[in-house]
C-alpha cells in the first residue's frame, strides 16, 4: 500500500481526521430522549398504576411528572419546545445534567469524530480499493462498453477482473454476475424480474418473504401486489429464524414462483439455514433469491452448495464505494427475469446502462479482499465481538436479541430493560451506533424486525446495534464498553421504572389504568 490515498485514509479509517459534523449541535426535537417524549405523552395521558400483589398504589404518573420537571429544570429546555415538532434544541442543552457521567460524549477532543460502530449501515472504504479506483478517475475514462478501441478495451478488460473477483467470492460463474447500483436494485430486480417473467403464464402468481427483511425487498413485495400477485410474509421465531416446516408450508405446487429470504439480518444478524431452504426450494421448482448484502465477504456463501438462483449483493457493506452492486442470476438451470431496466442492452440485457468502470473496479478489489481475509476478518471479529457481548451481557437486565448461535459476530443486537435505546444513542455521542437499519433511523417507531420476534414494543425501544468490522480495534470495544456501562448505569437511575425494579416490584403486576 504505497500511494498517498492509502496512507489519507489508513488515518481517516482511525477515525480521527475531521471534524464533527457542524449540524451535530443542534438536534430537532424529535430526536430528544425518549424517556423525556415518553414521559411528556404519559403525563399528558395521566396513567396511574397500582400492585394486585399489596394493593400498594404506585403512581408511575407522578413519578415520571418529577423526573419530567427535573428534566427541564437543569437542561434549560422549555416543555413547549418539546412539543413543537421540528423545534431546534442544542445538544449540549440537553447533555448538561449529565455533564459528570457524559464528559466523554459531550467534550470530544477537536477534530475527533466518534468511534464507528454501524457497519450494518455502511463500512469505510477500504484504502486499498480507493487506490484500485483512482486511476480509473483520470487515465483509464475510456467507456467499457466502446469496442472499437483501446480506451474501451482497457476499461472492459478492469470490469471483467473485477467480475472474475465477485464471482469466485459467492463460488459463481462471472458470466452469472450482473452489475446493479447495489442491493436495493437487486432486490427489486430479482423479485420483480422472475415474478413478472413466469407471472406472465397467470399461473405462477405466489411468493414468499419473511417479515423481518429488508424494506426494499418487503416493498417489491408490496409492489406485486398491486399487480395482482400474491404473497406470503412468513413469520419469524423467537429467535428470528424462520421455522422450516411453515416454509414448506407455505409453498404452492405449481403456483410459488420465487421465495426471497435474507442471508444474513441488517438488524440482528441471524443467519437463516440457507442450505436448507436452498434444497427445499429447488425440489420443489421455486427460484430461491437471497438478500445476502450483510453476508458476502463476511460469512462464507456458495451458490452451489446452497442452491440458491438469484443473490443480491452490496458494495458498500464489504468496504468497497457506494453505489455499486451485483446480482447473481443462475444460468444453469437458467433463471429468466423481466429486466427492470431496458436500453443498450448491457449486462446480458438485464440491466442496461453504461457501468461505472472505477465502482465496478473498487467493488471488485473489495471482494478480492473478502476473499482473501475472509478467515482472518472473522476471527477477529469473532474475538471482538465476544469481547463486547460478555460486557454488554454483565449488566443486568440486559439481553441479545435473535440467535445466541446462528448469527454474524459483527452485528449484536442488545436490549437495555428499562432505558429508552434514542436517550441511549444520545448518550452515547462519542459512539456512531444505531438503533436499527439506517433507512428507518429517522422513525420513533420501533423496529418492525425486534417486533416480529415477538419483543415488546419497550423492548424494541431500549435495543441498540454495534457493528463490528475489519477496523475496530481492541481498545475501541473496551472503550464502548465502559461508555455503555456508566451512562446505562446513569439512565437507569434517572428512570421511575428502575426505581420500581429496584423496590422488589415485579412491573408485570402492575395493572395499568387509563383516566
Ligand atoms: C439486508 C440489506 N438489504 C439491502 C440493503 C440495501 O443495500 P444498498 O444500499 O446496496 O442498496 C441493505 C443495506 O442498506 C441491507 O442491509
Ligand atoms: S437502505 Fe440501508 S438500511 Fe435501509
Amino acid at each position: 500500500m504505497s500511494s498517498i490515498a492509502s496512507n489519507t485514509l489508513r488515518q481517516a479509517s482511525r477515525l480521527c481526521l475531521t471534524k464533527a459534523a457542524p449540524s451535530a449541535g443542534l438536534l430537532r426535537a424529535s430526536a430528544l430522549p425518549r424517556t423525556a417524549i415518553a414521559a411528556q405523552r404519559s403525563s399528558r395521558r395521566g396513567y396511574v398504576s397500582e400492585t394486585k400483589k399489596d394493593n400498594a398504589q404506585v403512581n408511575v404518573d407522578s413519578a415520571i411528572r418529577a423526573e419530567q420537571k427535573a428534566f427541564f429544570k437543569e437542561t434549560g429546555v422549555k416543555a413547549d419546545e418539546m412539543s413543537v415538532p421540528g423545534t431546534t434544541v442544542s445538544a449540549d442543552a440537553m447533555m448538561s445534567p449529565m455533564a459528570g457521567v457524559l464528559k466523554q460524549a459531550t467534550v470530544m477532543d477537536e477534530g475527533q469524530r466518534p468511534i464507528y460502530l454501524d457497519m450494518q449501515a455502511t463500512t469505510p472504504l477500504d484504502p486499498r480499493v480507493l487506490d484500485a479506483m483512482l486511476p480509473f478517475y483520470s487515465g483509464l475514462y475510456g467507456n467499457p462498453h466502446s469496442r472499437t478501441h483501446a480506451y474501451g478495451w482497457e476499461t472492459d478488460k478492469a470490469i471483467e477482473e473485477a467480475r472474475e473477483n465477485i464471482a469466485k467470492l459467492i463460488g459463481a460463474d462471472p458470466k452469472e454476475i450482473i452489475f446493479t447500483s447495489g442491493a436495493t436494485e437487486s432486490n427489486n430486480m430479482s423479485i420483480k424480474g422472475v415474478a413478472r417473467f413466469f407471472g406472465r403464464s397467470g399461473k405462477k402468481k405466489h411468493i414468499i418473504t419473511s417479515q423481518t427483511e429488508h424494506k426494499c425487498v418487503l416493498d417489491s413485495c408490496r409492489h406485486l401486489q398491486d399487480e395482482g400477485f400474491d404473497v406470503t410474509y412468513l413469520p419469524v421465531q423467537e429467535n428470528g429464524l424462520i421455522n422450516m416446516e411453515e416454509f414448506k408450508a407455505a409453498i404452492r405446487p405449481g403456483e410459488t414462483a420465487i421465495a426471497s429470504i435474507m442471508s444474513v439480518n441488517n438488524e440482528i444478524g441471524v443467519i437463516q439455514p440457507l442450505e436448507e431452504i436452498g434444497k427445499i426450494c429447488r425440489a420443489n421448482k421455486v427460484f430461491f433469491h437471497t438478500d445476502a448484502a450483510q453476508a458476502v465477504g463476511k460469512i462464507p456463501m456458495d451458490v452451489n452448495k446452497m442452491n440458491i438462483d438469484l443473490m443480491s449483493i452490496s458494495s458498500h457493506k464489504i468496504y468497497g464505494p457506494k453505489g455499486i452492486g451485483a446480482c447473481y442470476v443462475r444460468r444453469r438451470p437458467r433463471v429468466r427475469i423481466d429486466p427492470i431496466i431496458s436500453g443498450g442492452g448491457q449486462e446480458r440485457g438485464l440491466r442496461s446502462g453504461t457501468l461505472a468502470p472505477a465502482l465496478v473496479v473498487g467493488f471488485g478489489e473489495a471482494c478480492r479482499i473478502a476473499s482473501e481475509e475472509l478467515e482472518y476478518d472473522s476471527k477477529r471479529i469473532k474475538k471482538l465481538s465476544d469481547r463486547l457481548l460478555k460486557g454488554l451481557l454483565s449488566l443486568e437486565h440486559t439481553t441479545q436479541n435473535g440467535d445466541h448461535e446462528h448469527f454474524y459476530p459483527g452485528c449484536v443486537n442488545v436490549s437495555f430493560a428499562y432505558v429508552e435505546g434514542e436517550s441511549l444513542l444520545m448518550a452515547l455521542k462519542d459512539i456512531a451506533l444505531s438503533s436499527g437499519s439506517a433507512c428507518t433511523s429517522a422513525s420513533l417507531e420501533p423496529s418492525y424486525v425486534l417486533r416480529a420476534l415477538g419483543s415488546s414494543d419497550e423492548s424494541a425501544h431500549s435495543s441498540i446495534r454495534f457493528g463490528i468490522g475489519r477496523f475496530t480495534t481492541e481498545s475501541e470495544i473496551d472503550y464502548v464498553l465502559k461508555a455503555v456501562q456508566e451512562r446505562v448505569t446513569f439512565l437507569r437511575e434517572l428512570s421511575p421504572l428502575w426505581e420500581l425494579v429496584q423496590e422488589g416490584i415485579a412491573l408485570d403486576s402492575i395493572e395499568w389504568s387509563q383516566h
